[in-house]
């Protein structure tokens, strides 16, 4: 059996207990990583704050030298890492590949952007300003920070939170998914492979129901960045010792249709939006809101869209592929089993082979089923009858979560006045929910976050001002 050490001060740890990671499409054990200890967590916070006041003195151009090589290492063994990551997560094979080469390029956009951050300066001509001063406000790194990563995107979703944290003076300690620390423990190799100092970038693993509260409450944090479920963001709310915390959460985002325009085209992108990697999308479009007319036209087109999806082996590159574990397999199931119990019409799909589900479409869902409003994190759509604007509105808002929702419509002026009234992080007109483009800021209200990512808002939320006036 393989196994795979946590890295610590650059340092593999000799860890006495082992931690199993499945391979999801077998339910086989594929490999072990080292499940770490609460001393040996600590050790790692003691590194990383040993190491960011010459990580941060280092300057800019040298990090970005560093940073520069583990963007490239990650392309070199860009097949290595996908097929880690496939074993791990079953996504499929080429979106394995795609997730390494936008994280490369995540690396780049952090880089300009960095170099795009303006230091403020003030002076006796600025407006407000009576005294005869110079006052420069320039961005500095925060210093200890946790990076606390989900399953579905191991490297992208790390990577997003290191890059420019490292970048901007920070060091780290980094707590993959277990279902994505093998990827977690690789591009940790791959930092010291370029050159990392010492210290700055530490990957702990093991179980986060048994090592997470003694991550999160070391006193040595600064800040905290953590993507995962509602549950385990609402703990650290509570818990943790840094109250400065970027939570990005679940979702349940709607696709709301406010006329019958361009359908097939519309049933198309829901299907993309809906399905790909099974579902297990923060940003997947969880319920399609729209009217019984719409309904009777969409739901056919929706359906036949979803008969094209192709169903399997990562290796094989479907787009379903075998859900993560057979706990969130069951979670999905139930869900499904008691929307057709209350009176759901099941569409298409609806079967299982061990992790593997059919595509499930399921139409005339009310408010009184659970897939109405939980998060399947899995390949299920419900569609839901709502026959005035307003109750869409309504509807939409009801759920928990707040992340994004998708609004199609030909009149445009319209869309753009309910997307006004939508409670989520951001509305998408005639395009389906999603992160990208990275650029973008990214961020939930409600249960589906707190704080900002993207690019130039994690560079914002991983420093501070430090700002020195001189009286003349
Ligand atoms: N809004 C967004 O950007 C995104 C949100 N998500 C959400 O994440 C969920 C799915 O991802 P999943 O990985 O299952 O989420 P989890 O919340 O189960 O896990 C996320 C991370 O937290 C760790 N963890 C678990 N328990 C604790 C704890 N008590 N303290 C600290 N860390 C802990 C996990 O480790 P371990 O694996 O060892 O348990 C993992 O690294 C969905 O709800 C999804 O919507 C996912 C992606 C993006
Ligand atoms: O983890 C997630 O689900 C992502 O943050 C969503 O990213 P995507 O919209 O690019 O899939």
């Amino acid at each position: 059996m393989e196994k795979f050490k946590a890295i610590i001060n650059n340092q593999e740890i000799e860890s006495n207990s082992w931690l199993d990671i499945m391979d999801p499409t077998t339910d086989e054990v594929y490999a072990q990583v080292s499940a770490l200890s609460a001393q040996e967590i600590d050790s790692a916070f003691k590194a990383a704050k040993a190491a960011q006041k010459n990580w941060e003195a280092i300057g800019i151009e040298k990090r970005i030298e560093f940073l520069t090589r583990w963007r490239d290492l990650m392309l070199k063994n860009e097949e290595d890492l996908a097929t880690t990551m496939m074993h791990e997560i079953a996504k499929a094979y080429k979106d394995c590949l795609t997730e390494v080469r936008r994280t490369a390029e995540y690396i780049d956009l952090t880089i300009s952007e960095y170099n795009d951050l303006q230091v403020l300066t003030f002076d006796k001509n600025s407006k407000g300003i009576n005294e005869d001063i110079i006052a420069e406000y320039k961005r500095i790194a925060k210093g200890v920070g946790v990076g606390i990563s989900p399953f579905n995107y191991p490297i992208n979703l790390a990577v997003s939170k290191l890059a420019p944290g490292l970048l901007t003076g920070n060091t780290f300690v980094f707590k993959p998914a277990t279902q994505g620390s093998i990827v977690g423990i690789k591009i940790g190799q791959l930092a010291i492979e370029a050159g990392i100092p010492a210290g700055v970038l530490n990957v702990v693993t093991g179980r986060g129901r048994e090592i997470g509260d003694v991550i999160v409450t070391n006193p040595l944090i600064d800040f905290i960045s953590f993507t995962g479920s509602v549950p385990v963001g609402r703990r650290l709310m509570e818990i943790s010792s840094s109250k400065d915390l970027v939570l990005e959460l679940g979702g349940k985002d709607a696709a709301i249709l406010l006329d019958d325009h361009n359908l097939e085209n519309i049933a198309k992108d829901i299907v993309a939006g809906a399905f790909s990697y099974s579902g297990q999308r923060c940003t997947a479009i969880k319920r399609v809101i729209t009217t019984n007319d719409i309904a009777d036209k969409l739901t056919p087109l929706i359906k036949a869209e979803v008969a094209k999806l192709t169903v399997g082996l990562p290796s094989e590159n479907p787009i379903i592929t075998p859900m993560i574990d057979k706990k969130s397999a069951d979670f999905v199931t139930d869900l499904i089993n008691d929307a057709i119990k209350k009176g759901a019409t099941l569409v298409y799909g609806g079967s299982r082979d061990k992790n593997l589900l059919q595509p499930t479409l399921l139409d005339n869902v009310t408010v009184e089923m659970n897939v109405a409003w939980e998060e399947p994190f899995g390949p299920v759509l419900p569609i839901i009858r709502i026959n005035e604007i307003e109750n869409m509105i309504n509807i939409a808002n009801k759920s928990n979560f707040g992340l994004q929702t998708s609004v199609y419509s030909k009149d445009v002026d319209l869309a753009y006045k309910v997307a006004e009234q939508l409670e989520v992080g951001t509305v998408n007109i005639n395009r389906r929910t999603q992160r990208g483009p990275d650029v973008l800021p990214f961020l939930g209200v409600k249960d589906s976050g707190f704080g900002v990512q993207g690019i130039k808002e994690t560079i914002l939320s991983t420093t501070r001002y430090r700002g020195i006036i001189i009286k003349k």
